[in-house]
């Protein structure tokens, strides 16, 4: 991939309509759950972004006819749960830590061995986490010093359903564990510290595989089929969230973001927010599949300080490097704990956002887990995003209420979650460039 570097300008108030594109985990998720279906699936909502696209490359590689009859649309032939044929060579997942550990759970349970690789980002997170539980079952998963990638994944194993206790709350392990099972003979439960996104258990629910789970918990036994469905992706709140924050901050602002999924274990930020004095309304609540979505009407309004509660981290894992910047804008004092789980994603995410804010003359102190940031003027000045989308768009937004311009290295990545963001920013008022590094 090309460096891009963007340069994101103070800008008049934002307004608009928009539609963010489909949700990131909705879309793997869908993909994987189709291509191991009886029958033909129809994804609406796809995220034609670079993580998806090699979940989705990953199961042709392995046999299973995906066609694309528009974009955001996937029209999936699926195999059944033993037809996956052995891929040519090692699986690239990318930039993806959701496709490497959901595609271990799966390719746990093949009868041929699979190698799965990724960037130099997902080359340095950590893979432990899924292949001890993975292992318990009786998988074979073998990794690079420190649990990281490439796992090699050897095939053939007679997997065994297990009771899994997981120690950090991810939804990522979690659904390997899960997807591991319909493989396992017997009952596999899984019971978290914290209760995380449950699209897995929805999804599996959706194309007619017996799950039984609740808050915290999952639990399911391996032998049924999964039946071909259709699927209806929502918009993904955590794109929408970098516009949440910019309309919050930029003064005259309001934006309307159409038909964003609502799941309760993705919208910790909203909470944040409204604690801060952010104005965000909901509108016309319904059910889209098996999500509830809304549209969300955000209008400026002055934001103060807070001490996040810690139960909403994990609500808001992704948003955390825009809420950052929410805290920069704010008056007074933000304290973030509980949080360390932000140094293991696309880049420690505590460490890039600490220092970017710094350099844009923000007061921040880090903490292992968290940080304290104390709002203020923003300044300009050049941040380095280390590859990490999240980080890249969150800049952009500080972008927009710093008193010079904000230069943003390293931005191509934005690609992996959320293709055409320039352009949807730039369209409801944002002022950003981009040019080769
Ligand atoms: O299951 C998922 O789709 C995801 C879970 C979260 O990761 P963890 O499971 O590592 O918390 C999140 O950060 C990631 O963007 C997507
Ligand atoms: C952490 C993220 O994704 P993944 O773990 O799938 O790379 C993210 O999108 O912020």
């Amino acid at each position: 991939m090309k460096p891009i570097d963007w340069s994101s300008t103070s800008a008049a108030p934002l307004r608009g309509e928009l539609v963010v594109p489909g949700d990131k985990s909705v879309s793997h998720r869908a993909v994987m759950l189709a291509a191991l279906a009886d029958g033909v699936s129809r994804i609406d909502g796809f995220l034609e972004g670079e993580d998806t696209r090699a979940t989705a490359a990953a199961f042709a590689r392995m046999g299973v006819r995906i066609e694309t009859p528009s974009p955001s649309c996937r029209r999936v032939h699926g195999v059944g749960l033993h037809g996956l044929r052995a891929p040519d060579g090692p699986i690239d997942c990318g930039n993806a830590g959701t496709g490497m550990r959901l595609l271990a759970g799966v390719l746990a349970g093949q009868r041929f061995d699979t190698v799965l690789t990724g960037d130099a980002s997902l080359s340095r997170r950590p893979m432990g986490r899924v292949i001890e539980p993975l292992a318990r079952m009786g998988a074979s998963i073998q990794a690079q010093a420190g649990g990281l990638p490439p796992l090699h994944i050897a095939g053939g194993r007679a997997l065994h359903g297990a009771l899994q206790v997981l120690p950090v709350a991810s939804a990522q392990v979690k659904s390997a564990v899960l997807l591991a099972g319909l493989y396992a003979e017997g009952e596999t439960e899984v019971r978290e510290v914290h209760p995380t996104r449950d699209y897995t258990e929805r999804m599996l629910a959706a194309f007619g595989w017996p799950v039984a789970f609740g808050e915290g918990w999952a639990r399911l036994s391996g032998g049924h089929r999964l039946c071909a469905a259709d699927v209806r992706v929502p918009a993904d709140f955590s794109s929408a969230a970098f516009f949440l924050v910019a309309a919050s901050l930029v003064p005259g602002s309001e934006l309307l973001l159409r038909a964003v999924g609502l799941n309760p274990r993705r919208t910790g930020l909203l909470t944040a927010l409204r604690l801060m004095g952010a104005d965000i309304a909901e509108e016309r609540r319904r059910e889209e599949g098996e999500e509830a979505v809304a549209d969300l009407r955000v209008r400026h309004a002055p934001l103060r300080g807070i001490d996040l509660p810690v139960g909403l981290v994990p609500d808001m894992i992704d948003e955390l490097p825009v809420f950052f910047i929410a805290a920069a804008a704010a008056a007074g004092t933000t304290r973030v704990t509980g949080a360390a789980e932000l140094r293991v994603k696309e880049s420690d995410r505590i460490a890039t956002m600490a220092v970017g804010l710094a350099a844009l003359g923000v007061a921040v102190e880090e903490r292992p887990d968290g940080a304290i940031v104390h709002g203020g003027p923003i300044g300009g000045g050049r941040i380095d995003s280390h590859g990490d989308h999240r980080v890249a768009m969150s800049f952009a937004v500080a972008g927009l209420v710093a008193g010079g311009a904000v230069t943003i290295g390293d931005c191509a990545n934005v690609a992996t979650s959320f293709p055409g963001f320039v352009e949807l920013a730039n369209g409801c008022g944002f002022a950003l460039s981009t040019q080769p590094d």
